[in-house]
């Protein structure tokens, strides 16, 4: 059966080679030597250390084709990696706050997730996430901004800094995306306790808990979790390249499928942290000795978690 990727920041998917090629051709300068010194520095020892590199090589995507470009490499690589269904992460404001327009941006992305089906045999779904450690005011500008491009989304997510950033300030506009009848997530218990994850699910009322790790230190959470059905989309070589674990083999993984948790497997930021959805798979099968039915389960799961029609969803999973 083929997987549903759930937890994709596109810009995530930038690698070294395509981040300086597109600095040539947008004739700017990357403050790295080149893509040797680049890849040196993808040891990080907490989020934000990755985010400062994330955020400083977004300088180099400027045009629609950069963006379409990105997200069309991405969609190969994920199509190789196993990949039916990709509801893939943008963070708009990281592009607007730069004098990138939000029409030039979307217009890019939505360009090749459009062909996504016909060029990859992924089908594709565009998550708008705002970031945390900028306003609610400024999220709810930006939600302005993509909607008035009308270019189709699927949901909204919230990502960036985690630690010290509430998700409740971003109530009201998780609010008003339910309303325009948009699905809902939001990263929490990555860095942050189970008190985060609570806090998405109170106040935002998201579908679906992007990391979610930490849930596991508070069983009456595993609980509702459980209950409800509620999906975590885990990232596991991500957490170890930012110490969210000091290592795999203390990876919750195996301890969210015991306690029967919508847990799936996805890449992340694939191009910082060391591979994609395949690489993910192999390291944990490998790293916990999982069996064919334990890798089949994270494969339903994730159809399961993903936010295709009912029909669509049973006809992948029927097909096996
Ligand atoms: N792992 C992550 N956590 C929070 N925000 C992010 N943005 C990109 N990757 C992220
Ligand atoms: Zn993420």
């Amino acid at each position: 059966m083929g997987f549903a990727e759930l937890h994709l920041h596109l810009e995530g998917t930038l690698e070294p080679e395509l981040a300086f090629e597109l600095a040539e051709r947008n004739q700017l300068t990357l403050p790295w030597r080149d893509v040797d010194d680049l890849r040196s520095r993808f040891d990080y020892g907490c989020l934000q250390d990755f985010l400062d590199i994330y955020y400083a090589n977004m300088a180099v995507l400027r045009t629609e084709a950069d963006f379409a470009e990105l997200t069309d490499a991405y969609l190969a690589r994920a199509a190789r990696a196993g990949v039916v269904r990709a509801e893939v992460f943008l963070d708009l404001q990281a592009h607007t706050a730069r004098g990138v327009p939000a029409e030039v941006v979307l217009a890019g992305v939505s360009d090749a997730l459009s062909r996504s089906e016909v060029d990859h045999g992924v089908s594709s779904g565009l998550i708008v996430t705002f970031l945390r450690h900028l306003s609610a005011d400024d999220a709810e500008c930006a939600y302005d901004q993509a909607l008035a491009t009308g270019v189709e989304l699927l949901g909204i997510g919230l990502c960036s800094s985690e630690v010290g950033f509430p998700a409740a300030p971003f109530a009201p506009l998780w609010q008003r995306a339910r309303a325009d009848g948009l699905h809902t997530v939001a990263h929490a218990g990555e860095e942050g306790g189970p008190d985060y994850v609570w806090e998405a699910l109170r106040e935002l009322k998201v579908e679906r808990v992007d990391h979610g790790i930490r849930a596991v230190e508070d069983p009456s959470l595993v609980a509702h979790l459980a209950e409800q059905r509620i999906p975590l989309t885990s990232c596991p070589l991500s957490n170890v390249r930012l110490k969210a674990v000091p290592h795999l083999a203390a990876h919750p993984l195996p301890a969210m499928l015991d306690a029967g948790l919508l847990v799936t497997v996805n890449s992340d930021d694939p191009a910082y942290f060391g591979g994609y959805l395949d690489d993910n798979l192999v390291a944990v099968r490998d790293q916990f000795g999982l069996r064919q039915d334990q890798l089949d389960t994270l494969a339903c799961n994730s159809i399961e978690a993903s936010f295709l029609p009912a029909a669509e969803k049973a006809r992948l999973l029927a097909v096996g």
